[in-house]
């Protein structure tokens, strides 16, 4: 391990450093922490330049990943280090879900789209889901101000894949006090109207369908109306899940249409739904986040 620019956690801190490794200008970390909302133990990853490493604050993105996923898909696959290197960035990635460990059940669907690695990042009210799918909450209030605390960051911005696109843009419009940018890569732009939504909902919200409005990105959008300056979309024209209607794209134009929320929304032709379709595109998100910050 490269201790020359070793960052230190508070004195008291809660969070358990699990790997370090030098990539690029900074380090790669991984760490666990003793979640209050989730009442599970939770596993997030953080790239942290050299820049944050000597303590000097930059601004973060928080990035938000798709169904199945843990941190380690974007962290091993999307190769967003080299330009958070070189812009001096720092990049979050969280885990989905709250999971079942040795010493606590956590309930699961044999659905991929429901459960375990499918939380919506949303606050769930019905049983058995209530009791730990509470990610609005672990995401934006008890991470949030963990890593603010922890570690150099002086903005965040917010980002992420598939359903953590759809995470991206509700909380990005919930909570825009937040985060000072928003983007999102093949995003569930319509969740309450595909069928992987619709599924989730059923099993955390029952029939209360003002709690499905409030987690429909388009919706969200349309309601609160602009808060960015601009939000970046890329998606794959090629994406088997757009076509099946899971991603609803044309649903957030609409939306943004009628919210006068400016809109990048780039269809990428050839491209389909994988972290190959990501890597393509991280670098330009990284720089909207970045210059967004630089703004705010
Ligand atoms: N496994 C599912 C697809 C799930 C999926 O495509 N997940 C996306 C996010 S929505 C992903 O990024 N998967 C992990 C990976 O490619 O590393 C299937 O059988 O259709």
């Amino acid at each position: 391990m490269n201790n020359s620019y070793n960052h230190s956690l508070s004195a008291n801190s809660q969070l358990v450093q699990k790997s370090v490794n030098r990539c690029f200008d900074g380090e790669q970390h991984y760490y666990s922490h003793q979640s209050m909302s989730t009442k599970t133990s939770m596993t997030f990853s953080i790239y942290l330049p050299d820049e944050a490493l000597a303590g000097r604050r930059c601004p973060a993105v928080l990035y938000l990943s798709g169904l199945t996923c843990n941190a380690d898909n974007v962290t091993h696959k999307a190769h967003f280090q080299q330009k958070c290197s070189e812009l001096g960035m720092i990049f979050i990635a969280p885990d989905t879900s709250p999971r079942s460990s040795e010493n606590v059940e956590v309930p699961n669907d044999e659905r991929y789209f429901v459960g375990q690695g499918a939380s919506y990042y949303v606050d769930a009210v019905q049983a058995p889901w209530a009791e730990h799918f509470n990610m609005q909450s672990y995401i934006v209030d008890e991470l949030y101000d963990l890593l603010r605390s922890e570690f150099p960051i002086d903005s965040i911005g917010i980002t992420g894949h598939s359903m953590g696109g759809h995470g991206a843009l509700v909380l990005g419009f919930k909570f825009p006090g937040k985060f000072v940018s928003v983007s999102a890569l093949s995003p569930v732009c319509a969740a309450s109207e595909s069928a992987w939504g619709q599924a989730a909902y059923e099993a955390y919200f029952g029939d209360d369908k003002s709690l499905w409005a409030q987690a429909d990105a388009a919706q969200m959008i349309e309601k609160v109306g602009q808060q960015y300056s601009s939000i970046l979309v890329d998606q794959g024209a090629a994406d088997n899940f757009l076509a099946e209607g899971q991603l609803q794209t044309s649903k957030l134009q609409h939306a943004c249409e009628k919210a006068k929320q400016p809109l990048t929304l780039r269809y990428q032709a050839g491209h389909d739904h994988s972290y190959y379709f990501i890597q393509t595109v991280i670098n330009d998100h990284i720089e909207h986040h970045w210059r967004m910050a630089q703004l705010s």
